[in-house]
């Protein structure tokens, strides 16, 4: 695969656009022209004999890391197998095993036509390090968890102000950092607070789980007398630098809420019904109000892979299946959704294929079963294909994967396997030291 240098051109010839037959000539990260007569001289060209182009799609929920645990827990209660599997099983979690595990996810994403994901986790460093070598655009937030515990909220502030300046301290615009507040049930008022201040000084992105169940809900009411949406706004964390995670029990107001902060919220349908959360993100509430509406996948404990196609269609179904309406979350808005606004939700300029917009883009084989016959590639794209289809994928005009190849892949699954392995021994040796 030949890498483009700076300043060098690449024309990406013959793709399906909407309806069209079109070229794509990329220059300095972004699209130049596309159109029946884009063209000319190129250092790099790519083929597209007819494939379907999509712009890049954008995960705007995950804990990249997690494809270490996939499989590890499954089927039970979001409480239950947070506090008896997940987080006994994260304490013996090291750098290097987020480093692999990281890299695991962004091989997978890539394979499916991901550029850009939003993640929070641990030991983002080294997160930052795989996003780097792997070229896709993240955006990275430490998991601030301080169990409404002084000595431990002090312990989070040292590690989310650590993180933020090792992320800035890269320099690279297609790596962010974020703060990650975990959610209402695991960190305190005070907590919240400091996360919000602290990403208006840094001028950076609010993480955060919202209104998952019913129960974080009720208890949150129990406790404060406010429903999470409305504490995390006394405390400073709803404005339009928030996304926020599954947002499944909101009501109008709450939905009221965030589209009158400008925030977003990212819908995570798989997670949701693995976990069997027993309520849809109120899409068209949320759209209503005039809030932000994204997609993400969640991490590889409950979803259990990182494919956005799967979750565009996951999307799709539940919406009209839960409000009982087929006319809902259409293909096009579910496009969108993955898509322009999941960048807009990052900060990232992308989602988009235009001219003068970021080059992300992803190439689909027009040839494979999914797209067979063609009569709507946006239909195909979200309700008939997975990420297996997608075959090129360019972030920021470089090309992360071509004809179905992503260089290291071999040496990244032994990596992570590896790491897997590892994680899983030192917890089993720890209980048999307890
Ligand atoms: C960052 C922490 O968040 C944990 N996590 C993963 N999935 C979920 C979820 O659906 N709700 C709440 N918290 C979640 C992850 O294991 C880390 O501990
Ligand atoms: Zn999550």
């Amino acid at each position: 695969m030949k890498e483009i240098q700076q300043g060098e051109s690449l024309l990406i010839r013959d793709v399906e656009v909407g309806r069209a037959r079109v070229n794509i000539r990329v220059e300095g990260g972004r699209i130049a022209a596309i159109g029946a007569d884009a063209g000319g001289e190129a250092a790099v060209v790519i083929e597209g004999r007819g494939a379907v182009a999509l712009p890049g799609l954008y995960n705007t929920h995950t804990h990249a890391a997690m494809t270490l645990l996939r499989g590890y827990a499954d089927d039970m209660p979001l409480q239950d197998w947070l506090s008896t599997k997940i987080w006994p099983l994260e304490a013996h979690l090291t750098g290097e095993d987020v480093y692999w595990g990281t890299k695991l996810a962004c091989l997978e994403m890539i394979r499916s036509g991901t550029v850009a994901f939003n993640d929070m986790y641990f030991f983002m460093e080294d997160a930052a390090r795989a996003v780097d070598e792997m070229g896709m655009k993240a955006q990275l937030a430490y998991g601030f968890i301080d169990l409404f515990d002084e000595e431990k909220r002090e312990k989070e502030i040292k590690a989310t102000e650590k993180t933020v300046a090792a992320i800035k301290n890269r320099r690279n615009p297609r790596i962010r950092a974020a703060v990650g507040p975990h959610a209402v049930y695991t960190v305190s008022p005070e907590g919240l607070r400091w996360c919000a201040e602290f990403s208006r000084q840094q001028n950076i992105g609010i993480h955060v789980h919202l209104s998952e169940t019913d129960q974080e809900v009720k208890e949150c009411v129990e406790k404060t007398g406010m429903r999470p949406p409305a504490l995390l706004d006394k405390c400073g964390c709803i404005n339009p630098r928030t996304v926020a995670a599954h947002c499944c029990w909101l009501d109008t107001a709450d939905c009221t809420l965030l589209g009158d902060r400008g925030a977003y919220a990212s819908h995570n349908p798989t997670s949701n019904m693995k976990l069997a959360v027993h309520r849809a993100m109120p899409y068209a509430w949320l759209k209503d109000a005039g809030a932000g509406v994204c997609l993400g996948t969640d991490g590889c404990a409950s979803n259990n892979n990182q494919d956005m196609f799967e979750e565009m269609k996951f999307a799709a179904l539940l919406q009209k299946f839960f409000w009982n309406s087929q006319t809902l979350l259409p293909a096009e808005q579910v496009l969108a959704m993955a898509t322009a606004n999941g960048a807009a939700a990052m900060g990232f300029d992308g989602g988009r294929l235009e001219k003068g917009a970021a080059a992300d883009i992803v190439l689909l084989d027009r040839n494979a079963i999914c797209n067979t016959p063609l009569h709507n590639p946006v239909s195909n794209a979200v309700y008939s294909c997975n990420g297996s289809a997608v075959t090129t994928v360019l972030c920021q005009g470089r090309v992360l994967m071509q004809d179905r190849v992503v260089p290291g892949e071999e040496e990244i699954l032994e990596g992570a396997r590896a790491a897997a392995t590892n994680l899983l021994t030192r917890a089993a040796e720890a209980r048999t030291e307890e």
